[in-house]
């Protein structure tokens, strides 16, 4: 029998150390920086690259669930880690020798004679044990056998997965893909690997092959395990502080006095509060119900942030329902200038139009348009949204429907939306603003074809505007060429986001400034003089009730809706409920 994976590794593990060992007595000294096991040629250990890649100001993770998370599936991450520092200590030993090679053996002493004698013993120790090791082993190494055999395949097929298996199998093929030289079996191709573990993903984690294949292409075989394990976890609750009605300091004294547990999510944002636990519901009370707070996603505010929204000026959000990032612009704001807010969605602008009244923005008007037909409803905007509609996929961890639901079909049609309706905000921005001429694109999407692909060919398409950097202190470049496409340099100043690196949604952000009109930029009405007409036909109310009107039976379907989908997530079949009403209804004695 072969020796199995794990002992393979922990067998190269102590005679690596042992080497290191040796190595501190008998080699002489080569003063070398610590060197991390990534610099070998291996994968660096993606804990190490986390840390390296974070900033100072990075949202303040809960490291324990990550960790944990991780360690689900990585379990000899930590040891790697020990191992390194381990490595390190020996580097130390290694600034004082007990001599070196230059030193006459004339010259030694008692004690060097001593140490001379305990490396011969040790020297000779190690080789014996090399010796008896490779005896067993085997003139040559074998190479890990992790893959099934055809007949284990066919036994397989259509039978329910041992998960504990599927589990240990998926480590071992990311490790021999890492390593793919030295540990893949020999006649044994990368595709063949990564078809097996794509098939484990999918068995393990409820993908389908289509989207468990698309994910995970954008990273390396480890990190996309990562990515995987990351999303079956929810990211933490995140409340956003509403400056126009309050502090963050006194919101967070008041909210750990009502027993909240919480703190600040981290130094890149001065508004948002993390929540660990709480003995009241965060979602209803008077502080909420006051608008002082809204519960939102950490990753939403960076959006947002990116725009820079400036006192006084107008600004555009093109797709806007429930509201998240309109009221935190209207809140930059200070209430000044003029937001609009816009969701094709008729029945979504009612949670807007609640949030917007909750959070108190006065500056706000709420419209009902399909977006690309802006310009044509009003253009000459200083700063344009786009929170574009996505496919979802960066935000698994809470809508797990996601990992069954999205086809092919949705990567074509959904991006072809999204570069109409980037082209239309890139069109509604006046390019002569004194203070902004500003367009941010965002998605709550990982995939490039919604974020990439649609930014080059906004760039393509519209040559009168330059991508520039977010000004965000935490995120990953985009990428600038991806399974053989190119995309501009420039991508690079995108920023994208994952669970397992920032333990927020995943996301996209884009920046643009529009440095020319072009004839593009045809509008009905400017932004001030819709906003000044908006203004004029309702005295104290900025919201036009033709579109807004609140229907009790309409809420009731909506309330019902939300109620299905809600008991579909706990994995309770809503009909089966309701025939088992029925039934019971019927059972019931009548009166
Ligand atoms: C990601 S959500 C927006 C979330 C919102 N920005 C927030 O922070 O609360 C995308 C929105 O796009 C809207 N939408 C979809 N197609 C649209 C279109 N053609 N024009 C305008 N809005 C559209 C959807 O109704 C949905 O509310």
């Amino acid at each position: 029998m072969p020796p199995s994976f794990e002992e393979m590794e922990a067998r190269k593990e102590k005679k690596d150390n042992k080497r290191k060992r040796s190595a501190s007595v008998s080699e002489k000294p080569a003063k070398k920086a610590y060197e991390p096991k990534g610099k070998k040629g291996k994968k660096q250990a993606p804990v190490v690259s986390d840390e390296e890649e974070m900033p100072a100001d990075l949202p303040e993770v809960d490291l324990e669930e990550l960790a944990s998370a991780k360690k689900a599936l990585f379990d000899d991450s930590e040891e790697e880690e020990e191992g390194d520092e381990f490595y390190d200590s020996d580097e130390e030993g290694r600034e004082k020798p007990i001599w070196s090679d230059d030193e006459d053996i004339e010259t030694l002493n008692v004690a060097n004679m001593e140490a001379l004698s305990r490396k011969l013993d040790e020297e000779e120790e190690l080789e014996a044990e090399e010796a008896e090791e490779e005896l067993v082993e085997g003139a040559v190494q074998p190479k890990a056998i992790v893959l099934p055999t055809a007949e284990e395949e066919e036994a397989m097929e259509g039978h329910p997965q041992d998960v504990t298996m599927t589990r240990t199998r998926m480590m071992e093929i990311t490790k021999v893909l890492e390593d793919f030289k030295t540990l893949a079996e020999d006649g044994k191709s990368r595709t063949e690997y990564v078809n097996r573990l794509i098939k484990d993903i999918c068995s393990y984690f409820g993908y389908t092959p289509f989207l468990a294949e698309k994910l995970f292409n954008l990273f390396s075989p480890s990190e996309a395990m990562e990515f995987f394990e990351a999303n079956e976890i929810s990211r933490p609750t995140t409340i956003r502080t509403n400056t126009l009605h309050s502090r963050r300091r006194d919101l967070a004294q008041t909210l750990v006095n009502r027993g909240v547990n919480l703190q600040p999510i981290g130094t890149w944002t001065k508004v948002g509060l993390q929540i660990f636990d709480s003995q009241v519901p965060v979602g209803a009370t008077p502080e909420y119900l006051a608008g002082h707070y809204i519960l939102q996603a950490a990753s939403s505010f960076l959006p947002v942030m990116a725009l820079q929204p400036q006192e006084n000026e107008r600004i555009l959000d093109m797709a806007a329902a429930p509201g998240g990032k309109t009221t935190y612009i209207s809140a930059m704001m200070k209430n000044t200038g003029c937001v609009f807010a816009n969701d094709a969605n008729k029945a979504r602008t009612k949670s807007l139009i609640a949030n917007i009244h909750r959070l108190g923005c006065r500056n706000t008007i709420v419209c009902n348009y399909d977006a690309r037909e802006f310009p044509k409803v009003i253009g000459g905007f200083d700063r344009v949204l786009l929170d574009a509609p996505c496919s979802g996929t960066g935000v698994i961890g809470k809508d797990e429907s996601v990992k069954v639901s999205r086809t092919e079909k949705d990567f074509i049609q959904i991006p072809h939306l999204q570069k109409q309706l980037l082209l239309s905000a890139i069109d509604s921005v006046d390019a002569n603003s004194a203070t902004g001429g500003i367009i941010v694109y965002s998605t709550c999407s990982v995939a490039v074809e919604e974020n990439e692909s649609v930014v080059e060919y906004a760039l393509r398409k519209r040559p009168n505007v330059r991508l520039v950097d977010t000004g965000l202190a935490i995120g990953k470049e985009g990428f600038t060429s991806y399974r053989g496409k190119h995309f501009s340099p420039k991508l690079s100043l995108t920023r994208r986001y994952y669970p397992h690196t920032y333990n927020v949604d995943g996301f996209y952000v884009a920046k643009f400034k529009k440095i020319a009109s072009s004839p593009h930029d045809v509008s009905k009405a400017g932004a001030k003089e819709k906003e000044h007409a908006a203004r004029s036909e309702q005295d104290d109310t900025i919201i036009n009730d033709d579109f807004a009107e609140f229907d009790a039976d309409q809420d009731k379907e909506l309330i019902q809706q939300t109620v299905n989908r809600n008991m579909k997530k706990r994995g309770v079949n809503p009909n089966a409920r309701k025939a088992d009403k029925v039934i019971k209804e019927e059972e019931a004695p009548k009166e």
